[in-house]
């Protein structure tokens, strides 16, 4: 069912694909190769030393309103309302096909949904005309699941493309201080800026994308599966990254994962999706909405099967229960 205020489907009403200076769709799709070494550039940090004080009457930087994104008349989302405070760190997740690459699209606006609201810093997204739009884009922060870089530069030209892009007034030598310390933030040395993305691991080149989308001090990142590909300890490279640039800045961010791991260690709150398609009418979206430490508690026997990575009520939609 659409809203008649917003007559075109999702899918027309936005592109699909990142506007922003900071997207490309990348050639590069090896994600094979691992960066050991990167390990000793990340120190460590955990949540509890990085939780950011909230006045109790902060404005959250997001509100989502009575959301619902439907495709070809087969709802995705819906009634979904929630808040992020600023400095939250926030993990999405849910089987296959629940719906979070459309919410955290709908979050940044390249996603329209078919009702309902989503207010970044108190402005409906959704209304904004064009070029203000985009000049609220220019505080998010994407780090794409391949790192989306552009395979024809190299990484210095890859990382000051949104400096250049938006900041027409920076000067050259500014752009490559920039680009220098975003580099050194991610653990990079400078001898790589002059390398091409299929030159580098694909641990590195997500670590490029994640200098990339800081590069304009984003307040929102949003990162979309940012260690499917990775083996396990250039993953854990990139959780510890993820830490590090929430001590560096007071960014708030929603990573959509799979990876129980991502989710347990660098959220300080994890939100768990359900298809639309297996709840009843009443039920929320949403099963579980709190702390990484409480999910293998939840109420919800979803949950507790999907944290596990138990397949549970699958096997009896499969016939295969006895299996
Ligand atoms: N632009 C689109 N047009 C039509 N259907 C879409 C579009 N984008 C997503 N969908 C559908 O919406 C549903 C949810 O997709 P989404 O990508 O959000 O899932 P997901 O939870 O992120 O899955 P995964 O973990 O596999 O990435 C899927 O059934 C998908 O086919």
């Amino acid at each position: 069912m659409q809203d008649p205020n917003h007559p075109h489907s999702p899918a027309e009403s936005m592109p699909d694909e990142p506007a922003t200076t900071a997207s490309s769709p990348s050639e590069n799709a090896d994600e094979s190769l691992s960066d050991r070494t990167a390990s000793n550039d990340s120190p460590a940090v955990t949540k509890d030393e990085e939780t950011l004080p909230q006045p109790a009457n902060a404005k959250p930087l997001i509100e989502v309103i009575d959301l619902e994104v439907t495709f070809s008349e087969t709802p995705i989302l819906s009634g979904i309302n929630r808040t992020i405070q600023r400095g939250q760190t926030v993990a999405i997740i849910g089987e296959s096909g629940c719906g979070k690459t459309v919410f955290m699209k709908t979050l940044v606006a390249l996603l329209q949904p078919t009702r309902g609201q989503v207010k970044f810093d108190g402005q409906d997204l959704n209304q904004l005309p064009p070029k203000e739009l985009a000049q609220i884009r220019r505080r998010f922060g994407f780090v794409f699941q391949h790192a989306a870089l552009f395979d024809s530069m190299n990484i210095f030209d890859n990382v000051a493309f949104p400096i250049r892009q938006n900041e027409a007034n920076t000067t050259e030598s500014e752009v490559s201080d920039r680009v220098q310390q975003h580099l050194h933030e991610v653990g990079l040395t400078d001898d790589i800026a002059s390398k091409f993305p299929a030159e580098i691991s694909g641990g590195m080149q997500k670590r490029v994308g994640l200098a990339r989308a800081l590069v304009l001090k984003p307040e929102l990142i949003v990162y979309d599966e940012p260690t499917t590909g990775l083996d396990p300890i250039m993953s854990d490279v990139i959780n510890e990254l993820i830490l590090h640039t929430r001590r560096l800045y007071p960014v708030t961010s929603v990573v959509v994962t799979h990876d129980m791991h991502t989710a347990r260690k660098v959220a300080d709150r994890v939100m768990m999706f359900y298809p639309r398609r297996m709840l009843q009418a009443d039920e929320s979206q949403i099963l579980f909405d709190g702390p990484p430490s409480q999910l293998e508690h939840a109420d919800d026997r979803r949950v507790r099967q999907f944290v596990r990575g138990e397949a549970g009520d699958r096997l009896r939609e499969l016939n295969m229960a006895s299996a």
